[in-house]
């Protein structure tokens, strides 16, 4: 192809010039033969291309003004990205090779847990942070994280104008990404050393059906840490402090675990339990009941989780299990000892359900299998679950000796409906389509969801006895089963070997009356203490520390308060949001009542300054003498510790109000329960 004829047609003027001088490059600033080279190189797309023509203009330009041959400027661009691709190749082989024979080199898969220590490691570090190459994540708070007071202070103003409430409604937008490294390589420094961090994706086929039920291809992350020298002695360090440092407010807090969504629990045997919470340890004194008791179960678990146990059971070929049944009724504390006890010793809890219907026995032997080491699982309200011998004809609601409660009760309503029926003969049984109502549709909805659950298997007795202490059952852990009929449980679900010590919890005695009420009023422990106080009365239990079994040992025998566990909510921060104001009546003299809320007022104004000093401060021994009468106006037995502490937080600034209304919420509370309505007309 003529370029020049090409060129003609396009630039007249430009091709004039070229032509008049196609001998010399002086002439035009075009070099000999450099149509000649570009024209096959771009073919026809030069007599369309703008760029092109453009190109030609600038090629001219740069010749005539320059007086530089824009060709060397042209050769010496492709020397640099040749050269640049050289080097890239050069140092990918050597890099490579230097990997190989000079560094050292970890990786770490995204199904590993340290995976996520080390994530969050590196999200933490500066230079990391600095780099140029990140991948921002969501990172919202969980409840217990501490939270910035500025952030606090900005929440109080709400959108009408008005700062009375706190309002969190951009909580979000100021949550900060989190910032990690992305994929490919980064280099930082730890302990003055040079580190290689290479964060790779791949696609892996997975035989394995996934979640729709069919093999896919599921994402493998990896990260392969590197450093010069020979020995790996430096990642390791690096790992292992990740690891630490994620756990480093461990002590202090309880992780929670649920099963995984069925999906993902059989997807991955590695992923089967799947964290909840990570909630601020229990303290055990927060939990009200027998110190005798507390202290018995205490150093029953202590002995157990003893590293020297296994041997000791081993040697007499007992299974390493303990079981613990923690029975009464709701809100007596069942669930908050457990806790107590996870925070005690350290350990994390795994919770299930047995009324969960995706639960199955495979899923629950799977689980059992999947727990760590040492650690709590707690078996929630094991009466309640669908729970059946084998070989039972029908599937019951609850355990053998509940069931048949269950079945009479049945047989009662049907005869009570039956006599219903007969006494009002316009009711007929079978109603036509036309007769229908929404309720009907409800209750027919709600039966085939029934029909539903009985196709579903559930769990036996049996897959549940053989998910505890089956041969494959994990050995090690702390099982805590909780129940609110003790006696509807089947005898082999609580025998010696699954159960070794029963817990019993009652409705609060005025003794724990006393000791709730003190709970809610004393001084924050993250406060200053008051100057001269007493020690706390009724508390003769002293918790044990949140940590080694050694601390808690039968042969130190005294168990000191060293907990420094964090307690759980600081009230302190949030003011009461109704004030008091007292009045001079002629019958009863002085009257507090509860003042109209100032809506506009400031949070601080809203605080009564006389609660302030009368009831927030009160000394402890004031505090223990309106505690005893307080427990003295409470009938034994009558409520549990968790209806005591509704009542009382309710009142949770003002401890002098509580006592003076406890008097008349009791009153109506014993009517409401006589009369078992589940509508509260007194709080
Ligand atoms: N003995 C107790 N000491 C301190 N607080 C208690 C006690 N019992 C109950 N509470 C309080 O009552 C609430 C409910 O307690 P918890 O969940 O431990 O009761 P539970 O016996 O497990 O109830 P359920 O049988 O309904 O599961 C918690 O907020 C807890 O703080």
């Amino acid at each position: 192809m003529d370029f020049n004829s090409v060129l003609q047609g396009v630039l007249p003027t430009f091709v004039a010039n070229a032509s008049h001088g196609s001998n010399s490059s002086a002439d035009n600033g075009l070099p000999d033969g450099l149509l000649d080279t570009l024209s096959p190189l771009l073919g026809m797309s030069l007599q369309l291309n703008p760029l092109m023509r453009l190109f030609m203009i600038l090629y001219n330009m740069v010749g005539s003004h320059l007086g530089i041959d824009p060709t060397y400027i042209i050769t010496m661009a492709g020397f640099l990205w040749a050269g640049n691709k050289v080097w890239d190749q050069l140092y990918a082989t050597f890099y490579g090779l230097a990997r190989q024979y000079f560094m050292a080199n970890i990786e770490v898969s995204n199904s590993d847990d340290i995976y996520y220590h080390l994530m969050k490691w590196l999200a933490a570090q500066p230079k990391m942070v600095d780099s140029r190459s990140l991948t921002a994540e969501t990172a919202s708070k969980g409840a217990w994280e501490e939270e910035d007071e500025s952030e606090l202070l900005t929440a109080r103003v709400s959108p009408d104008g008005s700062d009375i409430f706190l309002n969190f409604s951009n909580q979000e937008a100021k949550a900060a990404p989190r910032f990690t490294p992305a994929m490919g390589v980064h280099s930082f420094w730890f302990r003055g050393r040079y580190f290689k961090l290479h964060r790779k994706q791949e696609s892996l086929f997975d035989p394995s059906a996934g979640f729709s039920g069919m093999p896919q291809y599921k994402d493998k992350e990896t990260l392969v840490l590197s450093c010069f020298g020979r020995s790996p002695e430096p990642i390791k360090q690096l790992l292992q402090h990740a690891k630490e440092q994620y756990y480093l407010d461990h002590q202090a807090k309880t992780i929670v675990r649920r099963p995984a969504p069925q999906a993902i629990r059989r997807f991955s045997h590695r992923h089967s339990w799947q964290q909840v919470a990570n909630r601020p340890v229990r303290p055990m004194k927060t939990v009200v009941l027998d110190d005798e008791q507390k202290i018995r179960i205490l150093s029953d678990m202590n002995e157990y989780l003893h590293p020297a146990t296994p041997r000791w059971y081993a040697n007499r070929g007992i299974p390493l299990r303990r079981g613990y049944l923690f029975h009464g009724p709701p809100g007596t504390g069942k669930t908050s000892l457990s806790f107590a006890l996870a925070g005690v010793f350290g350990l994390d809890i795994y919770v299930i359900s047995l009324l969960d219907p995706t639960l199955t026995e495979e899923d629950l032997l799977a689980l059992f299998t999947s727990l760590p080491r040492r650690c709590v699982v707690l078996l929630e309200d094991i009466d309640s679950a669908g729970l059946k011998r084998t070989d039972d004809p029908e599937p019951s609601a609850t355990s053998s000796s509940s069931s048949s409660d269950e079945k009479n009760s049945k047989e009662q309503e049907d005869v009570d409906s039956k006599d219903k029926d007969k006494k009002s003969p316009k009711k007929t049984r079978h109603k036509s389509k036309k007769d229908w109502k929404v309720s009907d549709l409800a209750r027919e909805l709600k039966r085939h969801g029934n029909i539903d659950s009985i196709d579903k298997k559930g769990i036996s007795l049996s897959g549940l006895l053989n998910a505890i202490d089956g041969v494959a059952s994990h050995e090690g852990r702390v099982l805590i089963m909780t129940t609110n009929k003790p006696e509807s449980l089947d005898e082999a679900l609580i025998r010696p070997g699954r159960v070794d010590l029963q817990v019993a919890f009652t409705n609060a005695t005025q003794q724990q009356a006393r000791e709730l009420f003190i709970r809610m009023y004393e001084p924050d422990s993250s406060r200053a203490p008051l100057p001269s106080s007493p020690p706390a009365p009724l508390t003769p239990f002293s918790e044990p520390p949140p940590t080694p079994f050694s601390l808690l040992s039968e042969k130190d025998g005294n168990l000191t308060d060293v907990s420094g566990a964090t307690e759980v909510g600081d009230d302190d921060a949030i003011p009461p949001i109704r004030t008091t104001t007292t009045t001079h009546n002629p019958d009863k003299g002085l009257v507090k009542k509860p003042a109209p809320l100032k809506l506009g007022s400031t949070l601080n104004s809203i605080t009564d300054e006389e609660n302030e000093k009368l009831e927030d401060k009160l000394h402890p021994a004031e505090l223990s003498h309106i505690a005893t009468q307080f427990a003295a106006k409470i009938p034994p037995g009558q409520f549990s510790p968790a209806e005591l502490q509704g009542f009382l937080l309710k009142r949770k600034k003002t401890p002098r109000r509580a006592l003076d209304e406890v008097e008349g919420w009791v009153a109506g509370m014993l009517v409401l329960k006589a009369s078992r309505t589940r509508v509260l007309a007194v709080q």
